[in-house]
């Protein structure tokens, strides 16, 4: 087993990874704060890892809720679900809430852990390679609106992170891609030399070697807790971990929650920072068609449906949460493994680059 902290002060927190971690109480019980838990889970992963946690957790007095699988049920009616089931079976401050699947079932039990009885300890305990990488470290919790992604919900930071890389076995295929999308997002904004490894050892990852897979998990845990060190609550540094998301929030939100993966609508939306950087004479294009050609590699879209208009990516990237006082700021690329957060680019090529993916 491997372990990496989140360095945030009296807020710091280790991510564990490695094989079988799910099945021994050890690790979670200095993490859990009474001798209530409540496992959030859902349809898809409670047949297959739930026994295995409620054995692990035995000592304890468990309340299960699941949810239904998917992001079409990241909001308010399910959310309610978790607090019906704390506030119905009288869990108090000292309970613990544990998060068992992917982004949506990490985003949603983080929140309601922000919000019952004004705050109360959660673990996350991700089972897809997506909210392994991503959504698990950083303390980002929420829920969906039909207007836009994410839009309702609080920076409230896990307990611990505890990563079983065994539960990947159980993955289809196009979730392995998905989460391939947010390893690639960390070479591309922070790290060029991991960008070549990821570009060299691509079959292997979609594969799931699982050396490799576990490095790429490390690799990618290690940047995004640096990050999030440096700025938990995304004043300046940590909307770089958002390329590519402008674009394919639009895009998971014209399609309508759950028709596209996260990580399909992030591929396709790196694909999109890439040419408008570009397109801005901030990286050439073989760079772009490098970009590109490890995106389309990892089996993700390299170009949003062609059902979406420029009108469509207008309006929904006009509520995205990085856009102040009504200026829309993106994040593109310096150079293969350089990020920038601006403002400062030309509209025309904006506007040609939404124009190009259409066509
Ligand atoms: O942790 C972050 O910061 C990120 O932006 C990581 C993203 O990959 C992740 O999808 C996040 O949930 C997006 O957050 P949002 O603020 O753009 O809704």
């Amino acid at each position: 087993m491997q372990c990496l902290n989140v360095d945030l002060g009296d807020r710091s927190y280790p991510i564990y990874i490695g094989a079988r971690l799910l099945e021994g109480p050890g690790l979670l019980a200095p993490h859990i704060s009474g001798k209530r838990v409540c496992i959030v889970t859902d349809d898809t992963v409670a047949p297959l890892y739930l026994p295995a946690l409620e054995t692990a957790l035995a000592a304890y007095q468990i309340t299960r809720v699941v949810l239904p699988t998917g992001e079409a049920f990241k909001n308010w009616a399910t959310l309610q679900q978790i607090f019906d089931a704390l506030l119905g079976e009288r869990h108090d401050r000292k309970t613990t809430l544990i998060a068992l699947g992917g982004g949506v079932i990490g985003d949603m039990t983080g929140f309601a852990a922000a919000c019952y009885q004004r705050g109360v300890n959660f673990i996350q305990i991700p089972t897809t390679l997506l909210s392994q990488v991503d959504s698990s470290v950083g303390g980002k919790t929420g829920i969906n609106h039909p207007a836009g992604k994410n839009m309702i919900g609080a920076f409230y930071q896990p307990q611990a992170v505890l990563i079983d890389t065994s539960s990947l076995q159980t993955l289809p295929e196009r979730e392995i891609s998905a989460g391939l999308a947010e390893i690639i997002k960390y070479g591309l904004i922070r790290d060029a030399e991991f960008l070549d490894w990821l570009e060299r050892n691509m079959a292997s990852l979609r594969a799931l070697d699982s050396d490799l897979v576990t490095e790429a998990i490390m690799r990618s845990c290690a940047i995004k807790a640096e990050v999030v060190a440096a700025d938990e609550r995304e004043g300046g540094v940590r909307a770089i971990l958002n390329l590519g998301h402008t674009f394919g929030h639009a895009i998971e939100t014209h399609q309508g929650y759950g028709s596209w993966l996260h990580g399909e609508a992030v591929g396709a939306g790196m694909v999109m920072a890439l040419d408008l950087s570009a397109r801005l004479g901030w990286i050439d294009v073989q760079q772009f068609e490098r970009g590109r050609r490890i995106i389309a590699a990892a089996g993700l879209p390299v170009a949003p449906p062609e059902s979406m208009t420029v009108d469509d990516f207008r309006r929904l990237m006009a509520v995205d949460k990085k856009v102040l006082d009504g200026q829309l700021r993106l994040v593109l690329l310096r150079s293969l493994g350089e990020a920038i957060v601006t403002a400062d680019f030309d509209t025309e090529a904006l506007s040609a680059c939404l124009a190009g993916a259409q066509s």
